[in-house]
């Protein structure tokens, strides 16, 4: 999130307008994943090696997508931008072949582009280990008998992923955009836990749990909802939770666990990674500043 849009830095990162790209990134979520569950859980893309002798690449299948597709926009300067994180290690991803863009970040760079805020590592291994297996699980049995493990879809499964990924990747590193704009609402509440770093303290400042709470009834309803089925005439076809994820659209229990267990933590860690940096390069006379506008 940039300039580009033409509106005042303080809507930009007004929460409101940050939650409102959160909850629409839920839509893109869902859908994506809607669309992985299609295919089969293809194991095999995710087993490093499992195609060395095509590939001549040692991870995974679809960590080979990952870098070719990286590959491709790194050369774009997809990330020269300080919101972007790439999967792909960035000393590996090719330079950009057209100049960053001039345009202020409305983030710190120190603190966006320290490496301790890209989480993509462990939004690899979640989505890999939770996420696949949940949406494409075998527990679900269309007409009687357990779904395909493997189909051979293995291109069409990995542009899925890759698209789920980056989805998630851009909505957990908002992360980044909801703790600037809490830090710029009330900087005294967080310096002292960021020059004696705290990281617990910080946690417990940027959570909101009357936020969460809604989210994930909001979540399930919309998930129930695009998953759902209607008939030729567009009449909606009521099945119960469980009957929608055997007819393998979706599998709502998964995609409530994956914010719960994995999305809103995550961002929450993005969140506190990036205040524990938010001070880096900072002179005193601002950090000064800053706390003599603490409320008496
Ligand atoms: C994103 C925010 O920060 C935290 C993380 C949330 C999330 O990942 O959905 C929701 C509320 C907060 O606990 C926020 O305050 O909106």
């Amino acid at each position: 999130m940039n300039f580009t849009s033409g509106a005042a830095v303080s809507e930009l990162l007004s929460l409101d307008h940050i939650r409102n790209q959160l909850i629409r990134l839920e839509d893109t979520i869902i859908f994506l994943l809607i669309e992985r569950a299609q295919f089969a859980y293809n194991k095999k893309i995710y087993q490093p090696g499992a195609f060395q002798d095509e590939l001549n690449f040692s991870g995974s299948w679809l960590e080979w997508f990952l870098f070719e597709i990286e590959s491709f926009h790194a050369k774009a300067r997809r990330y020269t931008s300080p919101d972007e994180h790439a999967f792909t290690p960035l000393d590996k991803l090719p330079q950009p072949i057209i100049k960053p863009q001039s345009l202020p970040s409305l983030l710190h760079q120190p603190a966006a582009k320290h490496p301790s805020v890209n989480v993509n590592h462990r939004i690899l291994d979640f989505y890999i280990q939770q996420i696949v297996p949940g949406i494409t699980s075998t527990t679900r049995i269309a007409k009687g008998k357990a779904v395909l493990e493997d189909d051979g879809n293995y291109g069409s499964a990995a542009t899925r992923d890759v698209e789920v990924l980056q989805a998630l990747s851009r909505r957990i590193h908002f992360g980044m955009f909801v703790s600037e704009s809490k830090f710029l609402e009330a900087p005294h509440d967080f310096i002292p836990h960021i020059l004696n770093p705290n990281p617990e303290a910080l946690a417990g400042l940027i959570t909101k749990p009357a936020v969460e709470a809604k989210l994930l009834i909001r979540l399930a309803n919309k998930a129930r909802v695009y998953g759902g089925e209607m008939d030729a005439d567009g009449k909606v076809v009521e099945v119960a939770d469980e009957e929608m994820a055997a007819r393998g659209k979706i599998d709502l229990a998964t995609i409530v666990s994956m914010y719960k267990d994995w999305v809103i933590p995550l961002t929450k860690d993005v969140e506190v990674d990036y205040l524990l940096h938010r001070l880096d390069d900072v002179p005193q006379s601002q950090i000064e500043v800053w706390m003599k506008g603490k409320t008496a």
